[in-house]
């Protein structure tokens, strides 16, 4: 398999009701594919099926032995889910990323972790409790802890909600470079410019896949419809073309 991730005809219920149906999406080497869609889409729940969290009803996800070097995609869950009352320092939290059962960290999970932290510029906040960071730099701890796995298929969730300018661009840059270097990413994203800055792709999914191609192609308004259930607004098209809003 050529692709990092490939997602066949995956159907997943929770709670006996349908959430995902039938999706197809396939995530290759160097791509950056952005997952977008309403609020209950089933963007989380994809993530979710792609790391083996979740049973499918039908279908397959297929991860590409490369891309489990360390066993499983890195992942960058939305910042709830981690426990930042936990008592440890964010050097901590990156090296515990790389914990195995029965063993402490050994000269490559040390390096590993250093060369996360130096990625995402926390170098300096290295020895400070996680409970006592901004918004921001629990995110950057979040990409941090999934770096130092070195993935080659990155999944993100929600990546730039809540992160100021500087720290969009620090993560923009990230991936950019993770992309060059033939990191496989796929990310949810409820911002649209910076799903045009970023990714390569989009994939539009309201349960099931409306549409899955580079920005600039999707500005169908019946595929906007389909997706959100309202018309593409000429701010929104404007947006995924990269022209200006218009007036
Ligand atoms: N554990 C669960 N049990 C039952 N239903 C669930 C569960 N988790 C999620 N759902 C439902 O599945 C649907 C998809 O949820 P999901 O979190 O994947 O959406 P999403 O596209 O990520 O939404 P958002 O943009 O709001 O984060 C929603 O209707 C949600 O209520």
């Amino acid at each position: 398999m050529s692709e990092a991730l490939c997602v066949r005809d995956l159907t997943v219920s929770l709670g006996g009701r349908p959430v995902l149906d039938k999706v197809d999406l396939a995530v290759g080497p160097g791509e950056t594919v952005g997952l977008i869609g309403p609020n209950g889409a089933g963007k989380t729940t994809l993530l979710r099926a792609v790391l083996g969290l979740l049973k499918p009803e039908t279908g397959t996800v297929e991860v590409s032995t490369i891309a489990t070097s360390t066993g499983r995609p890195g992942y960058v869950p939305q910042k709830h889910e981690f426990t930042w009352d936990f008592p440890i320092t964010v050097h901590g939290a990156v090296l515990n990323a790389r914990a195995r059962w029965l063993r402490g960290p050994n000269r490559d999970d040390r390096a590993a972790a250093a060369d996360a932290l130096d990625r995402v510029g926390l170098t300096d906040l290295a020895r400070r409790p996680v409970g006592e960071l901004s918004g921001g730099q629990r995110q950057r701890v979040l990409v941090a802890r999934a770096l130092a796995r070195r993935p080659a298929l990155l999944l993100l969730d929600e990546p730039f909600t809540g992160v100021d300018v500087p720290t969009q661009e620090l993560l923009t840059g990230l991936l950019a470079r993770l992309a060059a270097d033939g990191t496989a990413i796929l990310m949810t994203t409820h911002d649209l410019a910076q799903a045009r800055a970023t990714c390569t792709r989009i994939c539009l999914l309201n349960r099931a896949v409306v549409a899955d191609g580079p920005p600039a192609e999707l500005t169908d308004p019946d595929l906007w419809l389909r997706a959100f259930g309202v018309a593409a607004s000429g701010e929104l098209k404007a947006l995924l073309s990269g022209t200006e809003r218009p007036q």
